[in-house]
Parts: structure tokens; sequence; C-alpha cells
């Protein structure tokens, strides 16, 4: 296993992990908020009647509390695995492994939110459909609300918003049910550049509190190494991953890892190795960017 995952798991699983047993890479991904995927596949069927996987044998690990981007071609997968990942769609072969007890948050570029009910309600549906009592449910809620910067707006219907503060209720309705593992497909690309930026500072430090276990899907690269502490890049037409990369901590050298990673989407280079390509700039899951 590489370098690079090693160096993205717990302090403690780390040094385990550094002196390359790869047991222990699979441990630490059964460790809460831990995925471990194997031989994922997905098939399509074409118009034609031909069968395209458009995920092959996929199998990687991601480690509790860590923010991976995951980028790549159009058409590449991204959604197709993040949909697998939630149990959205099922596998043609391979599994998905979440390490007990897990739960599963979902952000999409389109809000889910349901518009006849309050943002309050919104946030709160989750819980209201475990059987959180109400009063906890509204304490919950306003905090989380508070939380996305919109306190004082539980009582608006959804309609009322900007794209960016109804993004930001749907952040919430899915951080309220304290996921272990959050997964997030293009969740700001609709929106403009400064909210856009605004969200991805505010997720960054939700992150930070909480540190759930992030599988970000994006198309913006400054996006996944501004977010991500892991980058992973999937090539298209069930290509698998071209690149799993730590994230480097200096500007500089991420500015260096984009054109590469840009040249990797182009098809105009060959497959990173991972860990090489950051030249041991790697990224401790305690860097706070
Ligand atoms: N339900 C489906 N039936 C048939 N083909 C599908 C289905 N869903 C996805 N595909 C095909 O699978 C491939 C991957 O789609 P997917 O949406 O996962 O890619 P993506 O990397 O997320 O793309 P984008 O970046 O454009 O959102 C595409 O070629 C798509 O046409």
């Amino acid at each position: 296993m590489s370098r690079a995952f090693a160096a993205l798991g717990s302090a403690a699983q780390t040094a385990e992990i550094a002196s390359g047993d790869d047991d222990a890479v699979a441990r630490a991904a059964t460790a809460v908020g831990g995925v471990s995927v194997r031989g994922l596949t997905k098939y399509f069927v074409a118009p034609d009647g031909a069968r395209h996987a458009v995920i092959d044998r996929l199998s990687f690990d991601v480690p509790p509390g860590q923010f991976v981007c995951v980028l790549g071609a159009s058409g590449s997968g991204k959604t197709t695995l993040l949909r697998l990942l939630g149990g959205l769609a099922s596998p043609d072969a391979g599994r998905v492994d979440f390490a007990a007890p897990s739960s599963r948050g979902f952000v999409f570029q389109q809000d889910a939110l349901l518009p006849w009910r309050s943002v309050l309600d919104n946030v709160a549906f989750g819980l209201a459909m475990r059987g959180v009592a109400r009063a906890e449910r509204r304490r919950r809620a306003l905090a989380l609300l508070d939380t996305v910067g919109l306190g004082g707006l539980h009582d608006q219907l959804p309609n009322r918003l900007s794209g960016g503060m109804r993004q930001r209720v749907n952040l919430a309705r899915a951080l309220a049910v304290e996921p272990t593992v959050l997964l997030m497909d293009e969740p700001f690309s609709a929106l403009d550049v400064r909210t856009r930026s605004r969200l991805q500072g505010e997720l960054r430090d939700i992150w930070r509190a909480r540190r759930s276990t992030v599988i970000f899907v994006t198309h913006q690269i400054d996006e996944a190494l501004q977010l991500g502490q892991r980058v992973m890049v999937l090539g298209a037409g069930g290509a698998g991953i071209l690149a799993d990369l730590a994230v480097p901590a200096s500007e500089a050298a991420r500015a260096a890892l984009a054109t590469r990673i840009h040249a990797l989407i182009d098809g105009a280079s060959q497959p990173v190795a991972a860990a090489s390509a950051v030249d041991g700039h790697v990224q401790s899951p305690e860097h706070q960017r």
C-alpha cells in the first residue's frame, strides 16, 4: 500500500500502516467511518445492446475521517461510484463495506429539499424518520442551521431561498443524522464562484470539527485540491483509478499537481503511481489548511 495512503490514516494507524502492513490498512478501513471497496463493478447496457463496464473491478480503502475527492472526465463513472457507495445502485460484482456502526449522508448537486416543508422541517426530516422526539429534532436542526450560517431562517420555505442557501440547508439536512460517511456529488457546481468558495470553506470547517469521512465528487481540480486530503482520478470507460494521491500541503506543489491531473484527465499523460506524484509532500490528517 502506498505511503500516500499511509499518511492519511489517523496518527496511530499511520505508524502501523507506514510499516507497509497491508492488513493494517484493511483494519483502518474497518474502524468507524472507514470504507472498503473490493472488485467493484457496474455495467450499463448501451442502446445497441452491448454491455459496458463503467466501474470495473475497483478496489480501494478510505480510512475513517478522511476527506477524499474523486475527479475524472465526464462519463468516467464518478456519480455511478458514489451511487454504489451510497447503496442507491447495486454492483454487478464486488462489494462495498462500511465499518459498523455506519450511516451515510448524501448531498447532490440538486438539493433534495421538500418544497412544502419549512427549512427547519427539512433539516429535521431524517431525525423524524428515526423517531427522534420533536423538541430534540428542533434543537438539533436549529443548531445545524446556525452551523451553516442560516440561523433565523428556519421558518422559511426552500423556494424563498437562494441556490447557495438551499444548498446550505441541504448540507444541514445531510449532517442532521450525523453520518459516519458523507457522500457528496458536485454539491457546489450550480453555485456562483463566491458562494461556492464560501460553502467550500464552511464544509471544511464542519469537516474539521466533525471528522466524518467525506467522499466528494467534483469536476473541478482546484476544488478537489482545496478541500481534499486525497484525490482519486477515475479514467473513462472503466479504466479504473488513474491516480490516487495525497494532496500536498504547499500551494506550489498543489499547483504542480493540478497541472498533472489536468493532463491525466485529458489523456495526455500516463497514470500516476500513488504517492510518487506528490514527492513525499503528504499531508497528515491533523494538517489544518
Ligand atoms: N442508468 C444508466 N443507464 C445507462 N448508462 C448509464 C446509466 N447511468 C450512467 N450511465 C453511463 O455510465 C457512464 C458513467 O456515468 P456517470 O454519470 O457515473 O459518470 P460521471 O463521471 O459522473 O459523469 P459526469 O462527470 O458527466 O457527471 C456514462 O457513460 C453514462 O452514460
